[in-house]
């Protein structure tokens, strides 16, 4: 293949093109290849085309033996190369060779988009409709019933499940895939899957007459392609590791000649090479973050209006976290006749998924990490910052392609630097704050710091995060779990925010709590920052500008629109957000979460119905006992100076208390650009702060 301009490419074929071994480093300790031939699929119309493309995975040649491995070990560890079948596969082998029981067999994913898409893809392998035989359950949305065998999970939900049902007795395997991403949730629930199987595993005599002896053993299957699989053998003692040899189309990999620092142009004139000189076929570029996927959007719609008409139209679809899970859903949508659909991502579309119609891959070498900046204070922020990719990332991405027919992935950064990247990422675990997941840990009535992690979190951010519960109110003073931290933890919200929900029972202001934090769980954001209509859209945002600052202000939003929606078909809603410059798609979704919340409160017997009317001040209240580690007092020179940190801050230009100076500010996050801004900022009495009750037995 030739490629012109400076973005230039070396080919190189990728590891474990057909038939070659998967393995390139050392041999490892335990190991076992499949050859042995498979037998006929028994579910489903075998010549049908999707049995067929079924029947032609790499994975499927060693089908009898796979299984096999996993009767006999109660953890395997399987290693197979991108698009081999494991994901799809494997929990229809467990099905349909009776090995998972009467259970439920659950596979994690790190991410909803591949949860859902997964359920689909397998539900159509099993003829049915999603939700029946095949289901999936991620924050704020779920479809399985009854009839559910195969549950595509996040690995966040599967840990919530275990504070209802801690030995996860509904299901008899899990399988958690893509482990090499490490995030907290997965060591989280690799830590309580490794204790649960020794409860639901030991002899009968062991297991005396608990709960855990009526339940049938629990089998654990680990998979990634790119995984320190010693490592997890040896987590869970010696662990069998299981490798699936060959993958079932090459990728070619190209890399440039020299680094491209300016990689958002680099990648627009690959793609644009790849369009114009290459056959038909989707593009997938992976770019760090939303602003360059938005700015590269701009350039490929500018140059596109240029090309010649008997060049393909362009369909370019974005893919960020922050994107609502409908549209997403596009990417996967079969580009019109005519098209080619050019998808840019950002590590969301890493691991797991097929996108169905990618040929080609362009590979930025850079994505964001997240981190949470001083954790020793709990009064930190979280920073997502650009850096390289690992290796690990850069092979899943190069696996999105080849997943249909032969892929081609180009990256823009010169061989050496691939050989130069770290193998993989350090754990979330070692690098995010441990709030969220100390409480429910306390709600399973475990002690982080006596767990047994993969690798351990460090002292300072579990100090941190007992700071932070203990100031909710979550823990008291004895660092022992209260009924206020397990109510807390009923509610899929981030504990400062459901801190308020539940503090709104005793403040009468439920729906309107409600109202705001669900806006504030939304994946995407209220309002448009539109740099073209800037002024018109601070003039429509004014009618909505509440005097306490931007939670008040989004309360309103959410009645007027709430108004318009009992009102108006969607197509009407739609129209009005559009005039009122608000992301439909961020209300729309905020609705659904509303709903779901209502309904934990319902189950909790807290009436959701309960109002203030008009009164700000019971809802500051509420916003102020959960956000009192994030409250900040006006210092002489009009910044604010953190209540319980040590940093100055200022108020975030999007924020309607911009150009005001009040004395007290709460906010819902830091964000650092220039300076540490505060982002959702509300004006509270300081007298509010006084009486939040650990600060008042404390008599500050
Ligand atoms: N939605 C889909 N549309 C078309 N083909 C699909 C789809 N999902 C999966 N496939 C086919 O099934 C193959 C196996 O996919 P699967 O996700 O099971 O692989 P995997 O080994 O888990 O890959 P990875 O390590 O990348 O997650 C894909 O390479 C593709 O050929």
């Amino acid at each position: 293949m030739h490629v012109k301009s400076s973005a230039k490419h070396k080919n190189k074929p990728m590891r474990g093109s057909p038939g070659s071994a998967l393995r390139a480093e050392g041999e490892p300790r335990k190991k076992r290849r499949f050859s042995t031939p498979g037998k006929q699929l028994s579910n489903g119309s075998p010549s049908s085309p999707i049995q067929m493309q079924r029947a032609n995975l790499p994975i499927a040649t060693g089908k009898n033996a796979l299984i096999e491995e996993i009767r006999r070990n109660d953890v395997s560890i399987l290693i197979g190369e991108t698009g081999s079948g494991k994901t799809t596969q494997v929990p229809q082998y467990l099905l349909e060779s009776g090995l998972a029981g009467h259970g439920m067999i659950a596979v994690t994913q790190p991410r909803k988009v591949a949860a859902t898409s997964l359920a689909a893809r397998v539900a159509t392998e099993q003829n049915v409709s999603v939700g029946t035989l095949v289901g999936y359950s991620v924050r704020f949305d779920e479809a399985s019933s009854d009839e559910t065998r195969i549950k595509y999970v996040t690995d966040g939900m599967l840990v919530r499940e275990l504070l209802g049902d801690p030995l996860l007795s509904r299901y008899s395997v899990v399988i958690v895939d893509e482990a090499h991403e490490r995030t907290l949730r997965t060591d989280l629930l690799i830590t309580n899957l490794k204790d649960i199987q020794r409860k639901r595993n030991a002899p009968s005599d062991v297991k005396g007459k608990g709960s855990a002896a009526k339940l049938n053993p629990l089998k654990i299957v680990i998979m990634s392609a790119t995984l320190d699989a010693d490592k997890f053998s040896k987590f869970f003692d010696d662990a069998k590791i299981v490798y699936v040899k060959g993958r079932q189309h090459p990728v070619t990999i190209y890399h440039t000649a020299v680094s491209q620092p300016d990689y958002v142009d680099a990648a627009m004139r690959t793609f644009f090479q790849i369009h114009t000189d290459q056959p038909p076929g989707d593009v997938l570029i992976f770019l760090p973050g939303q602003e360059d996927i938005e700015g590269l959007e701009r350039s490929i719609q500018l140059y596109a209006d240029r090309l010649p008409k008997d060049v393909q139209s362009i369909l370019v679809c974005p893919m960020y976290a922050a994107l609502p899970p409908g549209q997403q859903a596009k990417i996967f949508t079969p580009a019109p006749a005519g098209f080619r659909k050019c998808i840019l991502a950002t590590n969301i579309a890493e691991t797991s998924i097929t996108i169905p119609g990618t040929k080609y891959v362009i590979d930025t070498g850079k994505c964001k990490e997240k981190r949470y900046v001083a954790r020793d204070t709990g009064t930190g922020f979280d920073t997502l910052l650009t850096r390289d990719i690992t290796k690990s990332s850069a092979m899943q991405r190069a696996g999105r392609a080849g997943r249909e027919g032969p892929g081609y992935c180009f990256r823009l950064y010169p061989e050496e630097a691939f050989d130069a990247m770290a193998e993989s990422a350090e754990p979330e675990i070692r690098r995010c704050a441990l709030t969220s997941s100390m409480l429910q840990l306390r709600c399973l009535g475990q002690d982080i710091e006596e767990l047994d992690f993969m690798d351990k979190p460090d002292r300072e951010a579990i100090g941190a995060a007992l700071k932070t519960l203990y100031l909710l109110g979550a823990l008291d003073s004895k660092r022992c779990l209260t009924k206020l931290g397990r109510d807390m933890a009923a509610f899929p919200l981030e504990p400062n925010l459901a801190r308020a929900v539940v503090a709104s029972r005793e403040f009468g202001c439920t729906l309107e709590v409600i109202g705001i934090v669900s806006v504030l769980s939304a994946s995407s954001k209220l309002f448009f920052d539109s740099t073209d209509e800037r002024e018109a859209a601070a003039e429509a945002r004014r009618k909505f500008r509440h005097r306490s600052g931007d939670h008040m202000t989004i309360l309103n939003v959410v009645r007027a629109y709430q108004e318009i929606a009992a009102a108006e078909k969607k197509s009407g809603r739609k129209e009005w957000c559009r005039k009122q410059f608000l992301n439909d798609r961020c209300l729309a979704e905020a609705q659904d979460i509303r709903d779901q919340l209502r309904e934990v409160c319902t189950r909790m017997q807290i009436d959701w119905k309960t109002s203030c009317g008009e009164d700000e001040q019971p809802v500051l209240k509420c916003l102020v006992r959960g956000l009192v580690q994030h409250a900040a007092f006006l210092q002489p020179d009009g910044s604010y100076k953190q209540l319980m940190g040590p940093s100055i801050v200022k108020i975030h230009p999007s924020s309607s208390l911009c150009d005001k100076k009040v004395p007290v500010i709460i906010y819902d996050e830091l964000v650092y650009t220039t300076h540490i801004y505060a982002r959702g900022v509300s004006t509270v009495p300081r007298s509010y702060i006084a009486e939040v009750p650990v600060l008042n037995v404390k008599g500050t």
